[in-house]
C-alpha cells in the first residue's frame, strides 16, 4: 500500500479514482481548488516512461497535461491534469449505441491519435478504459506507460519481432498478437474493434478472458480474429465502420495514416445521424440518407484544449509504506 504525503498541508485528497494494473490514481486538490490525478505505479521504468512520454506531447489536445514526477525509493507518481470518467462508466451517461455519438467520439479519437502521431509517438494500449470523459464532455486519453517513440530522428523505426505481447488481448491487433512491434495503423486497428466493442458490447474474442494462462488466451483470441471477417465484425453498423478497420489494417507497418480520409468518413456520419435524429430515427444503416443532409456542425464530445494551469504547488512527496493502508497526510 502507498501513503502518500502532501507538503505543507495544503491538499486536499479527495478520492482514488482509478485503479489499474500498474497503480492507483488519485484525485487531489490545492488551495487553489485546482484538482489533479496523481497515478503511483511501483514499476520505474513505466513510470519514468509516461512521464516522458506526456512531456513530449505537450499541449496535445485530448492527452492531459502532466505537472510533476515524485521518485522516492521503490514507489514513482507522476501528476497531472485531471480527466473525468471513463467513457464506459455508466455514470457518465454516454449512449455509444446511439451512431451520432459513436461517430462524434470515433473522429475525435482520431483526431487525437494524429496528433499524438504528429509528435512521434504511439499510445500502443489503446482499449475504452484510457478515455475519459470531462464534465464538459472533453475527451482525454490516459496511459502512456506502453507508448513509445516510432521515429528515429526522420526515420521510421524499422519492424521488429518481440517475443512479448503487450496491452490488452481484446483490443490488440493481430500484429500484436504475431509479436510485431506496433506503428500508427496498430493504434488505429485497436480503436476500430473499439468502437465495435462499444457498439455492441463485446467482440466475439471475449470469452476468451476466462482462459488463466496468458499465453493460451493470446493464442486462442488470435485464432478467432483470424478467422473473423471485418464484415462479419461490423455487422449491423453503417458502412463507415467496415471502412475504418478495413483501410487500418490494410496500412503498411511504417505507412503514414490518410487522418483527414479517417476522420471525414466519421465526421459525415455524425452529421448524418445528428440531422437524422433531428427526425427522430437512430437507425443504424446509414444507405437511406442523402448526403444532403450532412452539414450540422453540432457535436456531442468536446476536443480538449489543454488550459495552461501553473501548477508548482503540486509537490507531493510519495513513499511506500507496505504495513499501512493508503493515507493521506493533509
Ligand atoms: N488524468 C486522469 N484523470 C482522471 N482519471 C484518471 C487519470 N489517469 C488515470 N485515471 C483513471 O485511473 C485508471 C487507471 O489509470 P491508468 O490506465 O493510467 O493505469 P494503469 O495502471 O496503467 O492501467 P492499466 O492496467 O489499464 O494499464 C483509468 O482507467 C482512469 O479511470
Amino acid at each position: 500500500m502507498f501513503r502518500i504525503e502532501i507538503c505543507g498541508g495544503d491538499y486536499k485528497f479527495l478520492k482514488i479514482i482509478g485503479k489499474g494494473g500498474f497503480g492507483k490514481v488519485y484525485e487531489v486538490e490545492d488551495v487553489l481548488g485546482i484538482r489533479a490525478a496523481v497515478k503511483v505505479v511501483k514499476d520505474e521504468k513505466l513510470a519514468r516512461n509516461e512521464y516522458k512520454i506526456l512531456q513530449i506531447l505537450e499541449g496535445v489536445k485530448g492527452v492531459p497535461r502532466v505537472f510533476r514526477f515524485y521518485d522516492k525509493e521503490t514507489s514513482f507518481a507522476l501528476s497531472m491534469e485531471l480527466g473525468g470518467l471513463c467513457i464506459i462508466d455508466p455514470e457518465s451517461g454516454i449512449d455509444f449505441k446511439n451512431i451520432y455519438v459513436l461517430a462524434d467520439f470515433a473522429w475525435k479519437s482520431i483526431e487525437i491519435l494524429k496528433n499524438i502521431h504528429r509528435r512521434g509517438i504511439v499510445h500502443n494500449d489503446i482499449k475504452p478504459h484510457q478515455f475519459l470523459i470531462s464534465e464538459n464532455r472533453k475527451i482525454f486519453l490516459v496511459d502512456f506507460g506502453f507508448s513509445r517513440r516510432f521515429k528515429n530522428g526522420k526515420f521510421h523505426k524499422e519492424l521488429k519481432v518481440l517475443d512479448k505481447k503487450q496491452g490488452n488481448f481484446l483490443f490488440a491487433s493481430k500484429n500484436c498478437h504475431k509479436g510485431y512491434s506496433l506503428s500508427r495503423r496498430d493504434d488505429l486497428i485497436s480503436l476500430g474493434y473499439m468502437l465495435i466493442y462499444l457498439y455492441k458490447g463485446a467482440l466475439p474474442w471475449e470469452s476468451c478472458g476466462n482462459i488463466n494462462n496468458p499465453a493460451d488466451k493470446w493464442d486462442k483470441a488470435y485464432g478467432i480474429k483470424k478467422m473473423k471477417s471485418v464484415a462479419s465484425l461490423c455487422k449491423g453498423m453503417p458502412s463507415e465502420f467496415s471502412k475504418f478497420l478495413e483501410y487500418s489494417i490494410s496500412l503498411e507497418y511504417s505507412k503514414k495514416p490518410d487522418y483527414r480520409y479517417l476522420i471525414s468518413i466519421f465526421k459525415d456520419l455524425s452529421a448524418l445521424f445528428s440531422s437524422k435524429s433531428n427526425t427522430n430515427s437512430t437507425n443504424a444503416s446509414s444507405s437511406s440518407f442523402s448526403t444532403k443532409d450532412i452539414g450540422l456542425t453540432q457535436t456531442y464530445f468536446q476536443l480538449a484544449e489543454t488550459e495552461v494551469i501553473d501548477a508548482p504547488e503540486f509537490k507531493l512527496r510519495v513513499q511506500v509504506d507496505i504495513e499501512n493502508p493508503v493515507s493521506i497526510m493533509l
